[in-house]
Formats: C-alpha cells, sequence, structure tokens
C-alpha cells in the first residue's frame, strides 16, 4: 500500500516539468520512473477508449476541436494546392490526389446522408482466385464507417471463399453465365452491371464501385472518390500527348476517338458514380460493344475504348488520380500513395 502510493507521491504528482527539467534521466529513477509509466497507460487508455467510441470521427490529437463542434480547419483561399498537379479540370471536375481533400468534413457530409456504396466485381472461371485479397483488403481500407455491399459476379459460386464482413457491410454472390473468350467476359460486365442495378442495385446502393477482380486495396480509400460520374486516370497515360492515347483508331468503330480529341486516357479497371450515372455508361458501352459485333469489329481495348468514349462526351464530374489504380511500374513522382494497385499476373495462365 505505501509503495502505491509512493508511486503515485513521487511519480504521478510531480510537477511534469520538475522532471522534464532535470538533467540527465528525462523520466527519472525507480518509482518515479513507474508512476510516469503508469500515468501514461491511463491516459492512452482514456484517449483511445474515447477515440474508439466516437467511432473514430475524433482522435486524441483533435480532441479539442472535436468538444468545440469544429473538428477542422478553416478553409484558406490563399493557399495554393500542395499537390503540384492540375486538381481541377476545364469542365470543373476535381482531380483527387492525397492531401487534396479533408476526410473528417467529407465523411460528416456523408455520414448525414446515410450513404450506401456498392462495389462490384467479376470474377469468372480463374479470376475467382483474386476475390479473397480483393475484399479482406477492403474490408480493411474501403470506405471504413459507411455502409458497403459487395456484389460478386461468377461463374461458379463455391469457388468463392467464405469472407466475413464488418457489420453494415454485406456480401452478396450473384451466379451468372461465363463466357468462352476472356474478352467476352471483360465487356459483358458492363451488360451485367447494366441489367443487375435495374433489378436490384439501384434499390441497395446510392453509388457503385466497379472494379476489376486482379486489385487490391493497399491504404484508406473513402467518400472522397464518390460523385456523380467517376473515371480514373490511367497511370501509364499521365500527362502523355493524347496522340499516344491507346484509343480506338478505326472510324467504323462505335469507340472511334480522333488522335485531335481526348482530355485524359481513363483505365478500364476502375469507374464508378451515383448508380443511375453508372446504369447511363454500361448501357451506351453495352449497345456500342453490340453495334460493333454485328459490324464484326471489336474495339482495341476492349470495354476500356467504350468507357474512354463515353467518358469523352459525358465528362466525369470527378476524376480519380492515377494513386487508385497503379501497379509497381507506377510513376512515382505522380503516385505518393499507392491506394489500389494491380496485383501482378501471368496473363497466359490465367485467361486461358
Ligand atoms: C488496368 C486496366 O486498364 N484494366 C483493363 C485492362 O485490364 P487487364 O489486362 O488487367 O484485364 P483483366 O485480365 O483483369 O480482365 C478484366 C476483368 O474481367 C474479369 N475477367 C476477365 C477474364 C476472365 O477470364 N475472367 C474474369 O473474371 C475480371 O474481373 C478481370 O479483372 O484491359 C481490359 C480489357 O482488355 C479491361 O478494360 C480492364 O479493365
Ligand atoms: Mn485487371
Amino acid at each position: 500500500m505505501n509503495g502505491i502510493r509512493e508511486i503515485f507521491d513521487t511519480g504521478i504528482r510531480q510537477n511534469i516539468f520538475t522532471m522534464l527539467s532535470r538533467k540527465g534521466n528525462i523520466i527519472g529513477k525507480g518509482k518515479r520512473r513507474i508512476g510516469i509509466l503508469i500515468s501514461f497507460i491511463v491516459l492512452s487508455f482514456f484517449s483511445f477508449t474515447w477515440y474508439w467510441s466516437n467511432e473514430g470521427k475524433c482522435n486524441p490529437f483533435t480532441a479539442y476541436s472535436c468538444w468545440t463542434g469544429m473538428p477542422y480547419d478553416q478553409p484558406n483561399p490563399f493557399r495554393p494546392s500542395k499537390v503540384g498537379f492540375m486538381v481541377l479540370t476545364p469542365w470543373l471536375a476535381p482531380i483527387i490526389f492525397d492531401g487534396t481533400y479533408n476526410l473528417d468534413v467529407l465523411n460528416a457530409q456523408f455520414h448525414q446522408r446515410g450513404v450506401r456504396v456498392g462495389l462490384t466485381v467479376f470474377a469468372v472461371r480463374k479470376y475467382n482466385i483474386f476475390v479473397k485479397s480483393l475484399i479482406e483488403t477492403a474490408e480493411q481500407f474501403f470506405m471504413a464507417g459507411h455502409k458497403v455491399n459487395y456484389y460478386v459476379f461468377t461463374d461458379d459460386v463455391r469457388a468463392i471463399p467464405k469472407i466475413m464482413v464488418k457489420e453494415g457491410r454485406s456480401l452478396v454472390i450473384l451466379k451468372i453465365s461465363g463466357y468462352k473468350r476472356w474478352q467476352d467476359i471483360t465487356m459483358r460486365r458492363m451488360q451485367f452491371i447494366h441489367d443487375y442495378i435495374a433489378e436490384r442495385l439501384i434499390n441497395e446502393v446510392d453509388y457503385l464501385a466497379c472494379l476489376d477482380a486482379d486489385m487490391k486495396f493497399t491504404d484508406n480509400v473513402g467518400v472522397e472518390i464518390l460523385g456523380d460520374l467517376v473515371g480514373v486516370i490511367h497511370h501509364g497515360y499521365f500527362g502523355k500527348p493524347r496522340i499516344e492515347f491507346p484509343n480506338e483508331r478505326r472510324n467504323k468503330s462505335e469507340a472511334y476517338i480522333p488522335v485531335d480529341t481526348g482530355d485524359f486516357y481513363y483505365t478500364g479497371c476502375f469507374f464508378g458514380g451515383r448508380v443511375e450515372e453508372v446504369y447511363k455508361l454500361t448501357n451506351f458501352c453495352h449497345n456500342a460493344m453490340m453495334e460493333d459485333k454485328e459490324k464484326n469489329i471489336e474495339a482495341i481495348w476492349h470495354d476500356e475504348s467504350y468507357l474512354n468514349k463515353y467518358f469523352l462526351y459525358h465528362k466525369p464530374t470527378k476524376l480519380l488520380s492515377p494513386e487508385y489504380a497503379s501497379n509497381d511500374n507506377g510513376p512515382t513522382y505522380v503516385i505518393k500513395r499507392k491506394k489500389i494497385i494491380h496485383v501482378p499476373k501471368n496473363y497466359r495462365v490465367i485467361r486461358n
């Protein structure tokens, strides 16, 4: 009992400045050291309990602003963008880079609306091997604190492993018929997404994120990506002259884009937006593919080419930087934080 009192007296009640001003050993010796350790543990315990009870919205370092109800810095209109790249397109759509937004402010807005987000992924034939790591990393990094439904479209329901998802989130496995050619599998995603939006997604989610299967999350991806119509700039063509974009150049194709036209080259592996907008997008892409099929032509990069055609005339209202779709070779001067990456794969093995 005496020992404990001594720890309290000499350790906890000691004026912290006296301890810090002592020369040499900053936290003192013996009982005092134990006292300081205990204070530190107790303080940390309360701070973090409080942090979690606030669903992570306030943290111990912003405690004061949380109490006062002003949990963020006032925007300073004189401060130039830190990023060093274009952050607003000529049609006034933001380009999302890490460091351009305040997630606390955005989260508060989207929480008020109780936003529901759907993530679609296709795992046909051998691509079911990618599902586990995609969903597990999404559980870690995707839309933390928001309602999420994963929709996995597959030709083999039993091949999709059991994956536990957090409360407020669900995993829906949808059986679809596969196609023989891998090109048809990737292109027909547009038709499936379109049909399932009308059948059920329109009633279940507000926004959709449509991803390739061979990807995984490596950092936080939150509501900053949500917008009416969202395209992701392909990491390989960031800042390249548009003549080099691998758009479809045969003018008989519905995906045709002339060399002197085009803003950015968008990746086919990730697009999204409000569910109604994704419905229009997938409708256009699927119909364009069907018209080309009639004409016996298939665009050079399949669904990606039709997507780029759509975005040319229906400009995205929000663009995501290549941070949201890169791989190990992405340009590091552009990509400061890799948030979603392509998993390396052996094309010959996986597509046959
Ligand atoms: C980074 C990028 O620009 N990605 C695009 C590029 O990707 P990739 O070369 O990465 O295409 P990919 O092999 O990942 O195929 C696209 C997606 O289709 C699905 N799939 C494909 C084959 C299969 O047997 N089973 C299956 O489920 C799966 O979800 C896969 O992720 O080119 C494709 C068309 O050529 C698509 O436009 C991709 O979105
Ligand atoms: Mn892919």
